[in-house]
């Protein structure tokens, strides 16, 4: 929750106006693993915090191996840390906050989504893992149809709740609208498929497991321009 409330308003990933791409009622910020390196890297967010996002991300890894029945190497694809916040009064709404999709095809009406660009056609599971609960609305909901009329079933993010299907179209789900407060989650996505694992965290252990930090080979100077820029 640190890493996301302090930094994630870098907005990665995502526009710079910082409304979100699904709502114009809400801001979204995200930070992505890579993201969380390099500020390790360059000494802005302490080591242990991305020690335990990797360990967090791993035991999530390893559950998801056993309650899924996955017999095959499951691979991490993407990582990212992801809060909205309502950003006028909302308390009204009644709509979505992340409208009813699948992750990895695109929707295109109740029965066909198309497995193609820009969908992450490689995306086997979905894991979200919440991390707060002081906040309205942001129900996470299970729908059998494109639009949320038919809602399955809905699940109260709350903090340490986690929230974990297969990524395709058996399993259409959204956000509801966060009508007051911050919501904040990690977001974990898995593929099945080497070629899409996420190098990045290949790269976080590494630098974590030998200690590596920008300063043993840059100087002071770059460092404090790199910070300001950030
Ligand atoms: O935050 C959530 O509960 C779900 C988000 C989601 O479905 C997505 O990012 O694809
Ligand atoms: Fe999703």
């Amino acid at each position: 929750m640190y890493i996301a409330d302090t930094f994630a308003s870098m907005n990665d990933g995502y526009h710079n106006d910082k409304v979100s791409p699904h709502t114009k009622y809400e801001k979204f910020e995200g930070i992505t693993l890579s993201r969380i390196t390099f500020l390790v890297y360059i000494g802005v967010i302490k080591a242990p915090y991305l020690q335990l996002l990797l360990e967090l991300t791993e035991i999530i890894q390893k559950k998801m191996t056993e309650k899924f029945n996955i017999e095959k190497q499951l691979y991490f694809s993407y990582t990212h840390l992801v809060c909205r916040s309502a950003l006028t009064n909302n308390s009204g709404r009644t709509d979505f906050s992340h409208m009813v999709h699948a992750d990895n095809c695109n929707l295109l009406s109740d029965v066909n989504c198309e497995k193609k660009s820009p969908a992450f056609s490689w995306r086997d599971y979905s894991t979200i893992l919440y991390l707060n609960d002081d906040f309205d609305g942001g129900e996470f909901v299970f729908a059998s149809d494109s639009k949320g009329r038919h809602i399955q079933s809905t699940i109260t993010p709350k903090c340490g709740r986690m929230v974990a299907f297969s990524s395709g179209k058996e399993n259409l789900h959204g956000v509801k609208a966060v009508r007051k407060g911050k919501r904040c989650a990690i977001a974990v996505w898995f593929t099945l498929d080497s070629k899409y694992k996420e190098f990045d965290r290949d790269i976080a252990r590494h630098m974590l497991d030998n200690g590596i930090t920008f300063d043993q080979y840059f100087d002071k100077q770059l460092k404090e321009f790199l910070v300001s820029q950030i």
